[in-house]
């Protein structure tokens, strides 16, 4: 668990953070959402220290962090950022591995972590491994990036922006795999958007910032829901979308998996009606129908035509 108690952030122009306090649970994305300048990057950099904070206090684990041991620290946590700068003179392994040849891994053992990593993202270690980094696309590439930040196995995982340089459809895929691996690794991941469709799609709990303050903290459904303010508000208010495309636009498109399950929308409704229906649903599932196959959609395959038609 980390906690921002009261921490503050005051440059000589700027108060990057004003009194924040937050509470990050283990085990689940993050996601801390705002417009530029809102603080964000100065929150996340704080976990590791690679800022310092001006007042207030940080735990991990229950540990104020000006009291750790810095390199103990950055070692339970992952970094990867927008621009992931991997090393082009080393190869893809040694990129991996590099953290663990510093904690004096032995190279068969970096060799196996390497390979496993590179299995966990589909990429076939035989043919990837002794790659250079120019050898492969800015896709594979972000995804070296998160393995790199996995290799020493960290409890808590921080992702500055990361996919914010990619086309809307590497990018949907980088999401999917930073939710599974979520999942499948039960670790702590610190998201960073400026898109609250991002948000939305990956938080379990989102923090709304603005002018280095919390404005909300919630749920996605709670945000959507119950905004705090008209600032949330109208920061994720998916009703400004264009209310003429419906469901039936988003069928056309192939997205939504086949089932035989009862239609529960009509393929008339808008996409705002679609959007609160999936967030009211507890499984974020409901079913369309299109001619005669039922589909299933999710808010994953909502944000994806979003994201697709540039809206
Ligand atoms: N080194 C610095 N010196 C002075 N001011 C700074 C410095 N770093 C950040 N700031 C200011 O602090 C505020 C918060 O910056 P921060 O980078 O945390 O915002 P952000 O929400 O991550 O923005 P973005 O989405 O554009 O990256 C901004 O007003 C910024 O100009």
């Amino acid at each position: 668990m980390i906690e921002f108690e009261g921490v503050t952030k005051e440059y000589a122009q700027s108060l990057a953070l004003d009194g924040l306090t937050l509470t990050i649970p283990d085990n689940g994305l993050f996601v801390l959402v705002g417009p530029s300048g809102s603080g964000k990057t100065t929150t996340v950099k704080m976990i590791n220290r690679l800022i310092e904070p001006t007042s207030g206090t940080i735990k991990f684990d229950g540990q104020p962090i000006d009291q750790m041991d810095v390199q103990t620290l950055r070692l339970n946590i992952g970094y990867v950022l927008q621009n992931i700068a991997l090393f082009p003179h080393l190869t893809i392994e040694e990129n991996i591995t590099i953290q663990l040849e510093v904690l004096k891994w032995s190279k068969a053992d970096r060799q196996q972590r390497a390979r496993e990593l590179l299995a966990l993202v589909n990429l076939n270690p035989d043919t990837y491994a002794n790659r250079y980094p120019n050898e492969l696309s800015g896709g594979q590439q972000q995804r070296i990036g998160i393995i790199r930040a996995l290799a020493a196995k960290p409890k808590v995982v921080l992702m500055d922006e990361p996919f914010s340089a990619l086309d809307p459809v590497t990018r949907t895929q980088l999401q999917d795999l930073v939710l599974h691996l979520q999942k499948q690794l039960h670790n702590t991941v610190v998201f960073v958007t400026h898109d609250m469709k991002e948000a939305l799609r990956l938080g379990d709990e989102i923090a709304v910032m603005r002018q280095g303050s919390i404005q909300q903290i919630g749920t996605a459904e709670a945000i959507f829901n119950q905004p705090k303010n008209e600032f949330v508000r109208e920061f994720f208010d998916i009703e400004r979308q264009p209310t003429s495309l419906t469901v039936q636009d988003l069928l056309l498109v192939d997205l939504g998996t086949s089932v035989s399950r009862q239609p529960t929308i009509a393929k008339t409704a808008t996409l705002a009606e679609l959007a609160q229906q999936l967030i009211a649903q507890p499984d974020n599932v409901i079913a369309a129908t299109d001619g005669q196959m039922q589909r299933q959609l999710t808010m994953v395959d909502l944000t994806t035509f979003i994201a697709k038609r540039g809206l």
